[in-house]
């Protein structure tokens, strides 16, 4: 089979992003809705009927858990009947690239000519409709955090680490140490950052929030901007108030040209490579550097037989400021460049496992009109799972499909040890990384230290948030907490930390 087969090498053809703002959520449309509508721009786009689709890929959805498989449903909504029809086993933000991969797989393979990929998010309307449910006064509903404790807590939940936002900071205070910078350097750097992806999203249609905000905006903590987990603010956090979906139509370029559309319009799909880190948090080697990302990363460049220097735009998924921060560092992306075309998860929007979908989008659109090639990078989980993927508004001459994108074997050679848990230990322990979570008042409520004992194991303790001066000390920014030593100590209510 020649690599310049026209039958074999996949194009996007398509793509949509649609947003729903309902004045009552009653009326809003719910995930599959917005996946309806998000593949009808996409088939628009493209010029072509979505009944010709010989394969849909669904990306799992959390906010209408409810209505289960949407595989049958969209089809018949959308009034195909493709011979592959599934929908991803999870909802993580790495999954549009995986199926995005798969599509190009399968055309590589000959197996398929047209595919859809789709996503859809509908969380503001679900929130709305629970507290309408609950009177109106019920603010607290949040999806995310119920699909986190949906099982009886474990030990890192019972330390306050369940949902994304809790977790995440572990990686940002990890990171900021063993970078050598001050708190005040790395908020600057995510908030420059931040205030990139605000000016990408106020130029993108597609974005949630369309106003541009400044470092200083996203700086700022107020009413307006409340403190979430340390040292981590509203305007840093992706936005889970939002209902998008988004998807995009993948064909071989052969039947794209049968079906005359402008080769300008069509999106060249290059190499992608995915590696994972251990589905549990408290069983990675480290929290400041991800060998899984380095690798997913580092092979997709190889890959393609490309460099940092072949890209005029990337994306770098952007949960929170330590993943594109990290991302970045590899990759070799200056700062003061934009990490986005769509706008970030907290500007753009942040539907759960589709940003990427929208993310792909917005690079089709912008490849359509200049540059040559961009770099996607997707995480998903807790930085769990990494996929990155090349486009390129020209053939991508390393791009080989079908291919084995998964380079797990790689990353586990690269993972140095990870330490022992131990659940019950009191005694001398180090800092290893920390967070302190607020409540709605901004007022914190708990805190947690990921710590070390002389021994090199990993434990959990509780941080006493009536501990005003160990407050300060993790969040004050005079000294770097990591790395210091202090004493859990075994208490009632569980095993607490104490500074020595
Ligand atoms: C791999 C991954 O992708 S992991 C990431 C998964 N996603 C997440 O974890 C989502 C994390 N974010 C959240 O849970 C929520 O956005 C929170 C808790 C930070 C804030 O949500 P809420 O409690 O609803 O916000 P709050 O009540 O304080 O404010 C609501 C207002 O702020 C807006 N808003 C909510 N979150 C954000 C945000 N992160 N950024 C900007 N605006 C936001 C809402 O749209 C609403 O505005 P409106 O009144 O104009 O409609």
């Amino acid at each position: 089979m020649s690599m310049t087969d026209p039958e074999r090498i996949p194009v996007i053809i398509g793509v949509g992003q649609v947003g729903d703002r309902p004045d009552d959520p009653d009326r809003g449309l719910d995930s599959l809705g917005l996946m309806v509508e998000a593949l009808k721009v996409a088939a628009q786009d493209a010029g072509v009927p979505l009944a010709d689709i010989d394969s849909l890929a669904i990306v799992d959805q959390i906010s209408f858990h409810h209505l289960g498989k949407l595989c049958e449903p969209l089809a018949a909504a959308i009034g195909a009947a493709p011979a592959i029809n599934y929908q991803s086993a999870a909802p993580h933000g790495d999954t549009p690239i995986r199926l995005l991969n798969e599509a190009a797989n399968r055309i590589g393979a000959g197996e398929v000519k047209l595919a859809a990929v789709v996503g859809g998010e509908a969380l503001r309307t679900a929130a709305g409709r629970a507290a309408k449910a609950a009177s109106g006064e019920d603010k607290s509903y949040n999806a995310v955090r119920k699909v986190a404790t949906r099982r009886e807590p474990n030990y890192a939940q019972r330390h306050g680490l369940s949902a994304p936002v809790d977790i995440y900071p572990l990686y940002e205070n990890a990171t900021r140490a063993a970078w050598g910078e001050s708190l005040e350097d790395a908020q600057f750097e995510s908030a420059e950052i931040w205030s990139r992806f605000s000016e990408v999203a106020a130029e993108n249609p597609g974005a949630w929030i369309r106003k541009p905000a400044s470092p200083a905006d996203i700086l700022d903590v107020n009413e307006r901007n409340r403190p979430i987990a340390f040292p981590y603010s509203k305007l840093m956090v992706a936005n889970s108030s939002v209902n998008q979906g988004a998807g995009f139509l993948v064909a071989s370029l052969a039947e794209a040209r049968r079906r005359g559309i402008a080769e300008d319009r069509l999106i060249y799909v290059g190499m992608g490579a995915a590696a994972k880190e251990p589905a549990s948090i408290l069983a990675r080697d480290r929290y400041d550097h991800s060998v899984s990302m380095e690798t997913s990363i580092a092979r997709t460049l190889d890959l393609n037989g490309m460099t940092v220097e072949d890209f005029d735009c990337v994306e770098l998924y952007s949960c929170f400021p330590c993943v594109p921060k990290m991302a970045r560092r590899i990759l070799g992306w200056p700062w003061d460049r934009p990490a986005s075309v769509f706008g970030g998860l907290t500007f753009g929007g942040g539907p759960i496992a589709n940003y990427m979908s929208h993310a792909v989008v917005s690079m089709v659109d912008k490849l359509r009109r200049e540059g040559r090639y961009g770099f996607l990078f997707a995480n998903g989980g807790f930085a769990t799972d990494n996929h990155c993927i090349v486009l390129g508004n020209r053939p991508i001459a390393a791009a080989r499909f079908p291919q084995d994108f998964d380079h797990q074997a790689e990353a586990e050679e690269k993972r140095g040890p990870v330490p022992e848990l131990v659940e019950d230990y009191a005694g001398p322990a180090t800092i290893e990384s920390y967070t302190v979570f607020y409540g709605r008042d901004g007022a914190p409520r708990a805190g947690v230290v990921v710590a070390r004992t002389p021994e090199g194991q990993r434990t959990l303790a509780h941080v006493d948030v009536r501990d005003a001066a160990m407050l300060a000390f993790l969040t004050d920014g005079t000294h770097e907490p990591v790395g210091t030593e202090g004493r859990i100590v075994a208490l009632d209510e569980g095993f607490g930390w104490r500074r020595t």
